[in-house]
């Protein structure tokens, strides 16, 4: 129910019905394959029955995970906002708002790039003094903080700036490359010329103190003292520096208009201490910032996640102060959308499908995922508190400051929230804050937030609110996935685990959409099994498949094609193109060979204790060449990873096994025979197609993208001999 004096309306998705008639008509399917197995196991010989069981557990599988994601495309939901009538009832008491930039390595994080979101954030159209930024730098580089020194001068003209030119973006790197590259609305005048220039001095500046590898003394200025020669990233004190303080009257802009604030944190390091990662730099921001601002909502992104809409605050907030449902709200989540997408999505990157529909789907049983970046908290959800009902925020929660401390005094002040063991023998981690010990820290807070009673939304603005940088090469992509496909299933094998014990916490529905993603590893064995068996099986002419004139034909037949089908629909209304549908179907095959295999062997290790965690950061640049090949749409296997082996090894295994096979059918002539290995042949023939830039890496290519000779060799290697050895000892029995 939604009255004219809500802030934000929900609606569902139409054709819903159609829908569940299509998802019961694919279920009807489905038992009827699973009843064909059981019901025609052949017992011949050993290996084909086998074969045969193994296959049957790779299909109830599949069909117990397509259930698990029919709950998020059940109903989809949507909100739109009212920002006027926000502004027109709380326009004069906006609550205050702490932004957190996580940054950790200025290499693979040029500061450079860092700055464009830490200004878009400074620009955002909110209240300057309700408004501060902190910017978390795991590296503790003085050339990141430089950089911040750079920026915050940039500031001063940058704000009034896209205040009076209603810029957008208000990512300078993103603006200026946008009227560059596009036609923008606005025109390039002398103001515009005059702040591209002063942009670009700005960069060139940060650029030159980042090839020198450290910052010449004739620019270091105040605040610079607190680097140490003997500092290194991983061992030095924690160091907090009000840049730019509210309070202060040099806090303004060109116009003289207040600028937000800006603090620069480096929690302390120390080689005996784990430092948890990104979760426990923002439990540090956490900390700090309740003593300098401690405004009661807080927007947390990644160091390359830019603003791509000014009006994004204000427009979260419609959610939170809705007096009817907004304080049951612990956080919004914003889409993760990138910048660097080409036109059909080589390494399925966009996210398009869990952005369109699951994440919406999760919305409508009130348990989105929090993922880390794009996301609104209220301090309060986000710190540990359990929801009760009736409770009332303090919206005009901050920090009194009307004794006012100097800031050099205050730095020192709160230093201590910083440090390595402040955290010992205190919840922070478990009960407070976000969570430690996984590798993906944010949908497990996410999760543990729902568990304490908070709702969360999903906005999907027509605007995007936020853009970043998705990975630019095939072993980068895999890698990410591999460490969401660990920390998600550590997450389904925890106490935590929604599946298994979620159920009195939260709506069964969300308990299912959220094991989508927990059980993305476990996809890993059941697709091997199904990308190796029928090939080799088609290679010995041993048939696993009813018929074609078989009646048990027909369910295969059908789910194949429907489920196909819709997957391409669902695609295109996501936005992708064809070929990025086609695109997605190879790197769901990637994916579930290499990263989520890597993922779940690694679980396993970690029962053991084997294995520890570890956080791979993905890189935001690239070099030149491998920058071209990416916009050209040109897999790139340039890097020897052992995921490269295994993805030519399952490859070559099926265009082996498809030529032999075909080869064996046309020389037996087994007419009756054929008719039973249709599907096979079918499956084997998709999995050589989808593969065929796979093979132009192993073998056309000349290119420094090509696959390295190593792995062709090895995968040869592996391949030849096991469809050899396969086809002598299944025909042998
Ligand atoms: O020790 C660390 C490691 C990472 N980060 C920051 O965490 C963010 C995410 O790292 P990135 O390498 O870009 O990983 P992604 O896979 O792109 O990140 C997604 O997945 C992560 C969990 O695996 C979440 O932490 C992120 O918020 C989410 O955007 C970046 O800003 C990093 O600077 C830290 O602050 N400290
Ligand atoms: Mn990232």
């Amino acid at each position: 129910m939604t009255t004219n004096s809500s802030l934000f309306e929900t609606y569902g998705t139409k054709g819903r019905t159609l829908y569940k008639l299509y998802a019961s008509f694919i279920l009807t399917c489905i038992l009827f394959i699973l009843f064909y197995r059981l019901t025609h196991i052949p017992l011949e010989h050993y290996s084909w029955t086998c074969a045969w069981i193994s296959l049957f557990a790779s299909e109830l599988w599949f069909s117990f995970y397509w259930i698990l994601t029919q709950s998020v495309r059940w109903n989809p939901n949507h909100h739109q906002t009212f920002k006027q009538r926000l502004l027109q009832r709380h326009g004069n008491e906006l609550p205050g708002v702490d932004v957190f930039v996580c940054t950790a390595d200025p290499v693979a994080e040029p500061p450079a790039l860092v700055m464009s979101t830490v200004l878009s954030m400074m620009a955002y159209d909110y209240p300057k003094e309700k408004l501060s930024v902190y910017l978390s730098d795991d590296a503790g580089s003085e050339l990141t903080f430089y950089a911040l020194c750079e920026a915050c001068k940039f500031a001063k003209h940058w704000i009034p700036f896209c205040n009076n030119f209603n810029v957008e973006p208000r990512s300078p790197n993103a603006f200026f490359y946008k009227s560059c590259h596009s036609s923008s609305n606005l025109p390039i005048t002398e103001e515009w010329s005059k702040m591209k220039d002063m942009y670009e001095e700005m960069i060139n500046k940060i650029d030159f103190v980042v090839k020198q590898g450290q910052v010449p003394q004739e620019f270091k200025q105040q605040g610079f003292s607190k680097w140490t020669p003997q500092m290194t990233s991983g061992n030095h004190d924690a160091i907090i520096q009000i840049l730019v303080d509210g309070n202060d009257k040099n806090s303004i802009d060109i116009e003289g208009s207040l600028l937000p604030r800006v603090i620069y944190m480096a929690r302390e390091k120390r080689p005996q201490y784990h430092h948890n990662f990104k979760a426990g730099s923002m439990n540090a921001l956490i900390r700090v910032s309740s003593k300098i601002s401690n405004g009661p909502i807080i927007l947390n992104v990644d160091c390359d996640m830019y603003s791509n809409n000014s009006q994004t605050i204000k427009d979260a907030l419609c959610f939170f102060l809705d007096e009817d449902k907004g304080h049951e709200i612990g956080f919004v989540q914003y889409p993760q959308c990138f910048d660097n997408i080409t036109k059909n999505d080589l390494y399925e990157n966009s996210l398009n499908v869990i952005s369109k529909i699951e994440l919406p789907g999760l919305d409508n049983w009130e348990g989105t995922l929090y993922v880390g970046t794009g996301c609104f908290h209220r301090r309060e959800a986000l710190q540990g508190r359990k929801y009760t009902k009736g409770y009332i925020e303090d919206w005009n929660r901050g920090v009194d400051r009307t004794c006012v401390e100097s800031p050099c005094v205050l730095e020192e002040k709160v230093k201590h929230l910083a440090t390595c063991t402040y955290e010992h023998n205190t919840l922070w981690g478990k009960e407070m804050g976000l969570r430690y010990g996984c590798a993906v820290e944010d949908i497990l807070t996410g999760i543990t937030m729902h568990y304490n009673g908070w709702k969360s939304k999903y906005m999907y603005p027509k605007r995007k609110g936020f853009l970043g940088v998705a990975p630019t090469t095939l072993e980068q992509a895999l890698v990410q996935y591999k460490r969401w496909g660990e920390g998600n299933l550590q997450i389904f094998l925890s106490r935590d685990s929604p599946l298994l014990f979620g159920h009195q916490k939260i709506k069964f529905g969300a308990c299912m959409g959220v094991s989508i993603s927990n059980l993305w590893a476990a996809n890993a064995f059941p697709t091997l099994n199904y990308l190796l068996i029928p090939p080799l099986f088609l290679l010995s002419g041993m048939s696993l498949f009813p018929k074609v004139s078989s009646p048990w034909f027909i369910p295969f037949v059908l789910v194949f094609v429907a489920k196909h089908t819709y997957s391409l629909i669902e695609s295109l209304y996501s936005g992708n193109t064809f070929k990025g549908w086609w695109n997605s179907q190879r790197m769901w095959v990637l994916k579930r060979i290499t990263s989520f295999l890597y993922a779940t062997i690694d679980n396993i290790l970690k029962l053991f204790g084997v294995s520890k965690l570890a956080f791979t950061i993905t890189a935001k640049v690239n070099d030149e060449d491998s920058s071209k090949r990416y916009d050209q749409e040109v897999m790139d296997f340039s890097s020897t990873s052992s995921m490269f082996v295994i993805i030519s090894t399952v490859a070559l295994i099926n265009l082996f096994c498809l030529f032999g096979g075909v080869m064996r059918m046309i020389l037996n002539n087994e007419g009756t025979n054929d008719d039973a290995l249709l599907i096979q042949v079918v499956l084997c023939g998709l999995v050589v197609a989808i593969n065929v830039p796979i093979y132009e890496g192993l073998f056309l290519r000349k290119d420094k993208g090509c696959m390295p000779y190593s792995i062709t060799f090895v995968s040869l290697g592996i391949s030849m001999p096991v469809c050899m050895l396969s086809m002598y000892s299944l025909s042998c029995v």
